[in-house]
């Protein structure tokens, strides 16, 4: 792995709020027609969090066989698509919207097709809106499940109003089951 990232070094680090579900329990879709998490969305990749100790959150993918890149493995835009996603319900402790301003994937091993990928992410620290991530992913079933690393991931989420998805809202395709913005929570 080759990152150039580097933290801030004025970052505070945010506390577990009382709202945030216990360890061990389902964290909620952020909005049902997301194509990360959204039941509500047939073509998307239904991925599943449950919040984890401290300030950690864990996410699950299965992986399709029409996520494939290569031959017989996944395509770096789905994983990277998974690391987003992660991280981005990483955030939700803030219990503010957030979006992604930067992400950065290190692919380190090949991930064949029909793996169960497990999804480990956290908030390293924030500054302002500013929201500072990262998360790495293990295959944790299929022919080469294991304790490796296969893929690490960091990204910048900032943080917005609900009014920043407005200009968006005749764009939406189909009526979703959880309310319009609800990227919101
Ligand atoms: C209960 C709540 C639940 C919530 C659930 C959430 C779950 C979500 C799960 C979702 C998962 C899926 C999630 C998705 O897929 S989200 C979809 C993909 N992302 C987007 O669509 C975002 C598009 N971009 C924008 O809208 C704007 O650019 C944003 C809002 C990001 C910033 O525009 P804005 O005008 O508002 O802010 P600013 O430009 O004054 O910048 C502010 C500060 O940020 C710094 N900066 C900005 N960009 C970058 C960058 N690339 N690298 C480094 N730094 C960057 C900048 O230097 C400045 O720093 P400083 O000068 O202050 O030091």
């Amino acid at each position: 792995m080759s990152s150039t990232w580097t933290l801030p070094d004025d970052l505070d680090l945010p506390t577990r709020p009382d709202f945030f579900p216990a360890p061990g329990e389902a964290l909620p879709q952020h909005w049902s027609k997301c194509f990360g998490c959204g039941d509500d969305q047939p073509s998307g990749m239904a991925m599943t969090f449950i919040a984890e100790e401290g300030i950690e959150v864990s996410g699950r993918l299965t992986v399709a066989n029409r996520y494939q890149g290569g031959p017989g493995v996944i395509h770096g835009g789905i994983l990277s698509v998974a690391f987003d996603e992660t991280q981005g319900m990483a955030c939700m402790l803030l219990g503010v919207p957030v979006v992604t301003g930067h992400l950065e994937i290190d692919f380190a091993k090949p991930i064949p097709l029909g793996s169960v990928l497990e999804f480990r992410a956290r908030m390293d620290g924030m500054t302002g809106r500013k929201l500072y991530t990262s998360a790495e992913a293990r295959i944790v079933e299929g022919p080469t499940a294991g304790d490796d690393v296969v893929a690490t991931s960091r990204g910048l989420f900032l943080t917005i109003k609900p009014e920043h998805f407005t200009p968006m809202k005749d764009f939406v395709d189909g009526e979703a089951t959880s309310p319009f913005g609800s990227s919101t929570l």
